[in-house]
């Protein structure tokens, strides 16, 4: 990749403006938004899909495909995936992971569909892995005919990169192929990418799913035809769920009120149809707690009356990490990959040493570390650095964390952001494991040929991205941990799947309980947050939930 090309940073600006402007337009006009007024358009469809995330787009491709004749709204709060800014085509690592499947699937015998057999089998329909000669173990984990591309670096490897696998070796820690059987060690990652370029749900699922339209004339003489397709729309931004009010106790969901084009809108679903929420792990449940489907004392403060009490918007999970910077003086680095070409996936300590032999050997791993190559004066918005020095980028990252947290509704406004409690570093295990990850980069770096042939010097840890703290010497590890420590956009399980006796939201078919014809398929399902990135596992998730999709549908049409 070369530098940033000027239009594409123009566009960006543009579409940033527009954002500010969209979002002022729903400001003002979600003031004077009555719940009971009229709506003009009475719109119905089979199923609507409210997000077109990761989960939204592959759900919209698999039931277009899987069940004949429906039709499908998909809103999306924000703009047309052709909108995306060029830091979201950034290409970036795919990684999943086996063992916690079992985990969900342990909850009782309805939940056996998600053991990992299944879910292996999901992970391999959406993967398209264009490794050339694949050995026989790395066939048993990967897909090679589905719609999302995974591929090797297309160039090959810095040679910083191949040094920081030395300097990894030469403490002992194993190289691993970590997109197989086990994940502990050093190794390199695949991309999520096409042509260089991250490859988004979006590439391969909706657009499949758009290209199927068909149209079917009505049976009767002057019968209304039915129009087979996907209906995407952009800035649609879904308020609430609509219920049916003759069946108060019943709590089913026939649609739901968004605001589009600056009007409050509805749209239906069909008798057997559904009202799936993808919304993602902050705002499905933001969707149901404003619907009246939450924790009582969180809804009644914010007046909204309460159809089911659920804990929906606690056991809010994510993976908390450190960026951690070091620089080259050796002029090596002339671009920024753009994605984690290497990862180093341990144990710690729990104590907060250094991990030993047999740590660094244990399977049960719970860091990964994501390593990447950057030259900051090559990237929009880090030109406050003044030095024109390469880097290398560790970014730990506390894949099991122990600490949970929760959401709650600040106010009954759609538009207003929920209040997100993270917790991270809570428990102290989880401030004491990132510790140890900072102790090991550390040690790493010191290592030949980083610290030989590369004179890496540790600079410290990233401060609102870009500034870095003078070095390790001023501000001690657990400072660094606990003012640094940020998100790694990984927010999940504030709807989990367990039973309702368990605190759960969803049931094993993702279903709300206490409701009729609404489920929740997104991250917010997750019972413990995957060891890993949650694209792919989330993407798994939604294609498993096709299928039951698919075979509750088609149940109800055969009564
Ligand atoms: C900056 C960043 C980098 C990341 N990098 C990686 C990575 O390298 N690897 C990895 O595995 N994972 C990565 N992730 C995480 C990954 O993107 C998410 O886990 C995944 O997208 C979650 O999928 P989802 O379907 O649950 O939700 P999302 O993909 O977030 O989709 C939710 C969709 O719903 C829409 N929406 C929300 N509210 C409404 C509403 N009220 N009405 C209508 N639409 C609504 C949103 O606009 C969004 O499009 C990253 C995330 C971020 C933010």
């Amino acid at each position: 990749m070369s530098q940033r090309d000027p239009c594409i940073i123009e566009k960006n600006q543009e579409d940033l403006k527009n954002d500010a402007k969209i979002r002022e337009l729903w400001m003002k006009s979600i003031c004077d938004y009555d719940k009971h007024a009229k709506f003009k358009i009475k719109e119905t469809y089979d199923f609507i899909i409210v997000g077109a995330g990761t989960a939204g787009c592959v759900l919209a491709r698999e039931l277009i495909y899987g069940i004949p004749n429906i039709n499908i709204l998909v809103l999306e709060a924000g703009g047309p995936n052709v909108h995306s800014n060029g830091l979201i085509s950034m290409p970036c690592t795919w990684w999943g992971r086996a063992k916690q499947y079992n985990d969900w699937a342990a909850q009782g015998p309805e939940y056996k569909i998600w053991d990992w057999d299944h879910c292996l089998e999901a992970f391999k329909a959406l993967e398209n892995n264009s490794r050339k000669n694949p050995d026989e173990k790395f066939k048993q984990f990967h897909g090679f005919n589905g719609l999302h591309n995974v591929q090797d670096p297309k160039n090959g490897m810095y040679d910083i990169m191949s040094g920081l696998i030395d300097a990894a070796k030469t403490l002992g820690i194993p190289y691993n192929d970590f997109n197989g059987e086990n994940q502990n060690g050093v190794g390199k990652y695949q991309f999520t990418n096409e042509n260089g370029k991250r490859c988004s749900l979006a590439d391969g699922f909706l657009s499949d799913a758009l290209k199927k339209v068909e149209f079917h004339p009505g049976s009767e003489p002057n019968g209304f035809g039915k129009v087979v397709a996907v209906d995407v729309r952009s800035y649609a931004h879904v308020l609430d769920i609509i219920w049916d009010e003759e069946n108060k106790k019943e709590n089913i969901a026939i649609g739901v009120r968004y605001f589009c084009n600056g009007t409050v809108r509805e749209a239906f679903i069909a008798p057997k149809g559904e009202v799936i929420l993808c919304g993602g792990g902050i705002n499905s449940p933001q969707i149901l707690m404003l619907s009246g489907v939450g924790p009582k004392e969180n809804l009644e403060a914010n007046n909204i009356k309460v159809r089911k009490e659920l804990p929906v918007g606690r056991n809010l999970l994510d993976h908390p990490s450190c960026l951690f910077a070091a620089k080259s003086t050796i002029d090596k680095i002339h671009h920024w990959s753009g994605g984690s070409e290497v990862g180093i996936i341990h144990k710690a300590n729990i104590e907060g040493k250094i991990p030993c032999k047999e740590e660094l050997f244990d399977e049960n791993t719970d860091i990964q570390i994501c390593a990447m190559p950057l030259r900051p004066s090559l990237i929009e918005g880090l030109s406050n650095i003044d030095d024109n020095f390469g880097r290398i980028i560790l970014l730990p990252i506390l894949n099991i964390p122990s600490s949970v947290g929760y959401l709650e509704l600040n106010s009954n406004n759609p538009f207003d952001q929920p209040r997100i409690h993270l917790n991270f570093f809570e428990k102290s295990d989880d401030l004491y494991r990132m510790i140890s990850s900072l102790k090991l980069v550390r040690e790493i770096l010191k290592q030949p040929p980083l610290s030989t042939v590369y004179n890496v010097k540790e600079i410290g840890i990233n401060d609102e991205f870009g500034q870095w703290s003078t070095n390790g010497d001023d501000i001690s590890d657990e400072e660094f941990v606990l003012e640094r420590g940020t998100t790694t956009f990984h927010l999940s399980g504030t709807t989990k799947m367990a039973p309702e006796s368990k605190d759960g939201v969803v049931n094993h078919r993702l279903q709300v309980y206490g409701t009729k014809n609404l489920r929740v398929v997104d991250t917010s399902i997750f019972l413990y947050i995957p060891t890993g990135n949650t694209n792919a596992p989330i993407a798994m998730v939604a294609w498993r939930a096709s299928q039951l999709i698919v075979e509750d549908y088609t149940r109800k049409n055969s009564l």
